[in-house]
């Protein structure tokens, strides 16, 4: 393994957004409605992978983003090829900046389904033209960080502890996804990844072994074992299942890490990628301890996943570290893939906005809202509960987002913490950008302070997210306004 640190991101371009955005911003600015104060709030409604939370990632890209969206001389040209924005819309664009606030959970938090995750409280265009590249990034990070979460959890449940370091970039969605996921793999809790550009962008720490290609490339595994360590003798881990795991690769690495002790060196590693990674382990756990190399770690990989490692510590496997790939950085299995994160209005020119549908769980929240998470004597986190702005109080009725019907009232011991902060305002951020060791440290204690039912990974105790009686019936005269106004 092999470890090193910094620079920074690029910024995407204000094209990556879709038309439509465009098309109405256009509107707005010839309706003259584009400096009205809107309020949008980005939320999603199910939790990924059948969870009970998510790991809530990309804040930093998205500020980034924000601060620094302009519309350039070569992106108005092309604009105005489309043939359909007027030259008085292009000039404004060419001066056009964010300017607006953005409210919400630092990078790292724990967060559930139906809360205001970020709000934009901006003039209407400058909103509008965000929702698309903020989702983009906040959907993708938010899934990954959420899937290595559930990795390094399944992980840390070994008696004999475990960590998670991320395999990924051959296997993601494109370079881009390849980044982005590397970067959200660590703020969930993965130590390290093996993509280098991943690395510079971030500072990730780097972590790598070599491929069966090397063992290949030498007319044994022992030379090819020697040759390496000979390069890396304090970063070495060697690939054990070229040539047959238990019969070659473990007596050809117990040869090279006695060498590599002879000359004051000690083997780093070694890794399994196939066959049943329980079993295997164990044997070679056995065998690197009982020739007295305890301090030598095993790597597995091999199209790992949280329930995979589940298994293999289930089964009392010994594995140390655990490379995943495809089913991290593609956020697989079920429930995955994709996280449904929405941007909605909620307010405009003062006015509360929504959006109502058949479906109760479907239509949004109006009015500008606060988010307050209610934690016990011990710290743990209990439920959290929108509120037009007053925290919580003890014995006050609080609903389900997704049924009005159900209601219940809240305890008495509880504390009220504001769950969220204004981090960009005039579109400038309010904190110095983090690190991503901060984040990742975020989301570990919040992890911490979860209930372990909550956290659990099948069939998870569901974190209850209240309504306040204000936000209610907010949503209630509102909903009532539309349909009168409707006619239904
Ligand atoms: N103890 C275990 N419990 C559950 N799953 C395991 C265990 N050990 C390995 N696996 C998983 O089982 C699958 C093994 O698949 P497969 O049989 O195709 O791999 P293989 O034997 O290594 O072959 P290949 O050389 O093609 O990778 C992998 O997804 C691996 O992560
Ligand atoms: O979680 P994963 O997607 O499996 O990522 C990691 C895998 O990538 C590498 O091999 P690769 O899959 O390229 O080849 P192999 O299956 O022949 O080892 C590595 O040896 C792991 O097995
Ligand atoms: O360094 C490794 O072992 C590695 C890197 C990428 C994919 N699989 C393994």
């Amino acid at each position: 393994m092999i470890s090193a640190p910094p620079p920074s991101a690029s910024h995407p371009s204000a094209l990556f957004t879709d038309l439509y955005q465009l098309t109405m911003m256009q509107g707005y600015h010839a309706q003259g409605l584009h400096t009205q104060e809107a309020v949008f709030d980005l939320y999603f409604r199910k939790l990924p992978f059948q969870g009970g939370f998510a790991v809530w990632a990309g804040l930093e890209a998205a500020l980034d983003l924000l601060e620094n969206l302009r519309f350039s001389e070569e992106d108005l040209g092309y604009l105005g090829s489309l043939g359909l924005f007027r030259p008085e819309f292009l000039t404004a664009l060419g001066g056009w900046r964010f300017s607006g606030r953005v409210t919400a959970f630092r990078e790292g938090r724990v967060v559930f389904a139906h809360e205001p995750l970020l709000t934009v409280t901006a003039p209407l265009w400058e909103a509008q033209l965000v929702e698309t590249a903020l989702l983009n990034t906040l959907n993708f990070q938010t899934l990954v960080a959420t899937k290595a979460a559930r990795c390094v959890l399944a992980a840390a449940a070994s008696p004999h502890g475990g960590q998670v370091i991320e395999f990924g970039a051959r296997r993601a969605q494109g370079p881009d996804g390849a980044l982005s996921a590397a970067r959200a793999a660590f703020v969930g809790g993965a130590v390290g990844s093996s993509n280098v550009e991943a690395g510079q962008r971030y500072g990730l720490p780097l972590t790598g072994t070599h491929a069966h290609a090397w063992v290949e490339s030498f007319p044994d595994e022992l030379s090819a074992f020697r040759a390496y360590a000979e390069l890396y003798p304090d970063a070495t881990t060697l690939l054990l299942d070229t040539v047959d795991t238990l019969r070659s690769g473990l007596p050809n690495a117990l040869t090279v890490a006695r060498e590599l002790r002879a000359r004051g060196f000690e083997l780093r590693g070694v890794r399994l990628d196939s066959g049943d990674l329980a079993y295997l382990s164990c044997r070679v756990r056995e065998a690197l301890d009982a020739a007295g190399f305890p301090g030598v770690k095993i790597v597995a990989s091999n199209d790992l996943s949280e329930s995979v490692i589940a298994s293999i510590i289930a089964e009392g496997g010994r594995v140390d570290v655990y490379g995943v790939g495809t089913q991290l950085v593609t956020a697989g299995g079920e429930g995955g893939g994709a996280l449904g994160g929405v941007y909605k209005l909620a307010g405009l020119g003062g006015v509360p906005k929504m959006k109502l549908t058949g479906e109760p769980a479907k239509s949004s929240l109006p009015g500008e809202k606060r988010v307050w998470r209610g934690e016990g004597e011990d710290g743990s986190f209990v439920l959290d509960v929108l509120t037009l702005g007053e925290a919580p109080r003890a014995g006050q009725r609080v609903s389900d987002p997704t049924n009005p019907l159900r209601f219940s009232r809240l305890p008495g011991e509880l504390s009220w913490q504001d769950a969220r902060e204004v981090v960009l305002e005039g579109g400038r951020r309010t904190l110095p950008a983090e690190t991503l060791p901060e984040a990742q440290a975020r989301a570990r204690a919040d992890l911490a302070r979860l209930p372990a039912g909550t956290r659990r990974a099948l069939n998870p105790h569901l974190y209850r997210v209240g309504l306040g009686d204000d936000v209610a019936a907010l949503r209630d005269r509102v909903a009532g306004e539309l349909r009168a106004h409707a006619g239904a």
